[in-house]
């Protein structure tokens, strides 16, 4: 069974202060409120977060830029800390929200793919037949052996897709849905997360997309300034957060 807990977690990223003049600083229309303290300027990502996800539920995050999305999937893969509150995971997490990030230039197709089967879990046993089926879904052939610099970056995304394979895990993060844009690719591609998602026990997606989030969840959250403003029903949090936005 998997299970994610969070009783009134906060976070909060903190920076060293440089040059900062003192008082508050500018207020944009994005992102969570920055504090300026003596030494540290304070971004309080997460305030008070409670969520409860069991085996079956489909989540979706939705919010403007620097709502905290991100910072709650990271805290609910466990790769964050919450300063404040509980935090309670169980099950294999699988973090899918740098699915593209730590490719090496330098590195082929393979030997990327090689690093990530190792950064995944993947087991040895079955790392040169993990590398054989990415190399095919991606279609890449010869460039496969090939340094990454030498893609174009339509190359690039799709060895980044097809490195979907190599996700496992009972509870997906995902940051953003990976939207393809090579039709060639769009029925691997949605093959891959369909059944990444029906493996799954939890799901989690942050997305701009309501398209996407109405297709792959079933409940919806919409964070404002690193609160949950509403959570329930796609359509529902979706009718409330479209009037907040053209209100705003
Ligand atoms: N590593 C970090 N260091 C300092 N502040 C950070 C860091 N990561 C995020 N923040 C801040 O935390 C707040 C929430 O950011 P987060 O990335 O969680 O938002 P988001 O809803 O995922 O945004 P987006 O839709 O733009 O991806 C923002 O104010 C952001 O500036």
């Amino acid at each position: 069974m998997a299970r994610i807990d969070i009783q009134e977690a906060s976070v909060s990223y903190f920076l060293r202060k440089q040059r900062h003049p003192d008082g508050s600083l500018e207020r944009g229309s994005v992102g969570a409120q920055i504090i300026v303290g003596r030494r540290y300027l304070e971004i309080t990502a997460l305030k008070n977060v409670s969520l409860l996800l069991k085996d079956g539920d489909r989540l979706g995050l939705v919010g403007i830029n620097g709502s905290g999305k991100s910072t709650l999937l990271k805290l609910c893969a466990g790769a964050l800390a919450a300063q404040e509150g509980k935090v309670t995971i169980e099950g294999r997490v699988s973090p899918q929200f740098a699915l593209g990030s730590g490719l090496q230039q330098t590195l082929t197709g393979r030997q990327n793919t090689e690093l990530k089967c190792l950064y995944m879990g993947v087991p040895q046993s079955a790392i040169a037949s993990y590398i054989d089926e990415v190399k095919e879904l991606s279609g890449l052939g010869g460039y496969f052996e090939l340094p990454m610099r030498s893609y174009s970056a339509g190359m690039r995304s799709r060895l980044v897709m097809s490195l979907l394979r190599l996700v496992r895990g009972e509870i997906l993060i995902m940051d953003e849905w990976i939207n393809v844009a090579d039709p060639s690719m769009n029925t691997t591609v949605s093959g891959l997360q369909k059944q990444l998602v029906e493996r799954a026990k939890i799901l989690m997606l942050a997305s701009h997309s309501q398209r996407v989030l109405e297709d792959w969840v079933d409940k919806l959250a919409w964070l404002d300034q690193g609160e949950i403003q509403a959570i329930g029903p796609v359509k529902d949090v979706f009718r409330e957060y479209n009037m907040w936005m053209k209100n705003r």
